[in-house]
């Protein structure tokens, strides 16, 4: 029986074992009700997956940056029972799921490139392709929001950062979305096959545009990384093109479902919205609240090396630990009135959870916010007569999140 050491003036802690099991069911039915009610007593609470859920703000942030708790490298393949092929690849040799040594070394080539000073040169071009997007059915008056915007920016900015033919911009959307599928724990496991084929077809797809660069190196973005990764001569073959596979699939369904509900929120909280629109300059507020309120990435996982002490019980070791930055965000210890939407609220951490805490902190932030950021700015300039026609339904508490549909309108 694990140990309790210490008492923890929130909670009179039982034993582990003795901690309450939260069902994915109950989690998905109403996920924020179920971390206040517990995060209110328990530091973490056990997830019927054999999983642990760590649910305060202050002990996500130590623990992302504790190195007795490692990044899960094969263990999500394996849960599935995939043991090869591109998909398994995609975790063996990309560094979201790598530790130490062999992470920074996968990491770094991308430093400098993904510095905010750097990405911010992108924002002209990422408001002309949102304002592109807009017109492309602005005169029909009402829009499926998610398909028609929400999913292609993140692609097409993508695209465009490797220097992809724009031709070849909607299968590739595809293929994407199709791995992505694979990362979230709610995937059927007759839906792997298809995921797996999407993979490969992608890795192919890199593989080949990096050979076309490597060829002709171009001023931009791909180029500037393979010169890195070539001179530093750390990275195998198999990791040059998965860091690139994983940097597309990190940077597009997070910013599909943030994109969307940052306008849901404001458009359910319309005094809000009519303020963006009179006033721009309260738009990186309003990104931050959206991702507080409703993160698109619900939590990371993490595997415990030895035994950890969090808030007064013991997270033993060997074990799957989910941080729940979902739960941190709405964390009364770190916010005023945290069910309240607020874009004008002056308690935002300088780093926001929902990206992460510690080495894997999202390497892509900076450019997710100028694409949340550029994306609303657009809409608010063209559209600020913009109705909500049906909400989009968002669903899950861990990994990230999902939706299908969000229809708005905008005839008189
Ligand atoms: C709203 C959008 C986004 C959210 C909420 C988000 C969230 C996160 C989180 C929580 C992590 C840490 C995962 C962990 O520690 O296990 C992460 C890592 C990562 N993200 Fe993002 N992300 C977003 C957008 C992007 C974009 C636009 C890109 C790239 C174009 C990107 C690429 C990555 C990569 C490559 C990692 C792995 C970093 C590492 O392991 O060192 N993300 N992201």
């Amino acid at each position: 029986m694990a140990e309790v050491v210490g008492a923890d003036d929130r909670a009179a802690l039982a034993a582990v074992e003795d901690l309450p099991v939260l069902s994915a069911a109950d989690l998905d039915a109403d996920p924020h009700g179920m971390f206040r009610k517990y995060r209110a007593a328990y530091p973490f609470v056990r997830h019927e997956t054999g999983g642990y859920l760590v649910l305060r703000h202050a002990d996500i942030e130590r623990l992302g940056s504790d190195v007795r708790i490692a990044a899960s490298e094969t263990a999500h393949p394996e849960l599935f029972g995939v043991t090869e092929g591109a998909l398994f690849d995609l975790f063996a040799h990309g560094m979201l799921t790598a530790n130490g040594a062999v992470h920074r070394r996968r990491r770094s080539p991308f430093s400098r490139s993904f510095a905010a000073r750097m990405i911010a040169d992108l924002r002209p071009h990422i408001r002309r392709s949102s304002e592109q997007l807009i017109e492309s059915w602005y005169a029909d008056g009402q829009v499926e929001f998610v398909g028609r915007f929400a999913a292609q920016l993140p692609a097409q900015v993508i695209g465009d950062l490797l220097g992809l033919p724009r031709a070849d911009i909607p299968s590739f959307t595809e293929l994407v979305y199709a791995v992505t599928r694979f990362l979230s724990a709610s995937i059927l496991p007759d839906e792997i096959p298809e995921s797996e084929v999407a993979c490969q077809q992608l890795r192919a797809y890199v593989e080949k545009t990096i050979e076309d660069r490597r060829r002709a190196p171009r001023d931009d973005f791909l180029s500037d990384f393979l010169g890195k990764a070539d001179a530093a001569g750390e990275l195998s073959p198999l990791e040059i093109i998965f860091q690139i596979v994983q940097l597309i699939v990190g940077g597009t369904d997070t910013t599909r479902v943030a994109i969307v509900m940052q306008l849901a929120l404001l458009l359910q909280h319309r005094e809000q919205w009519e303020a963006v629109c009179r006033d721009p300059s309260l738009i990186p507020g309003a990104v931050a609240e959206a991702m507080r309120f409703e993160p698109s990435v619900a939590s990371f996982i993490r595997v415990t090396a030895e035994d950890i002490e969090v808030g007064g019980a013991v997270l033993p070791a060997r074990q799957l630990v989910i941080l729940s930055t979902m739960s941190a965000a709405r964390d009364e210890g770190a916010y005023e009135r945290p069910d309240v939407f607020d874009i004008r609220r002056i308690d935002q951490p300088r780093l926001l959870p929902a990206f992460g805490a510690g080495a894997h902190r999202c390497i892509g932030e900076a450019l997710a916010r100028i694409e949340l950021e550029e994306s609303l700015a657009a809409l608010a300039a063209r559209i600020p007569q913009l109705r909500l026609d049906e909400a989009p339904a968002i669903k899950g508490h861990s990994g990230i999140r999902r939706l299908d549909t969000m229809r708005i309108s905008w005839r008189p």
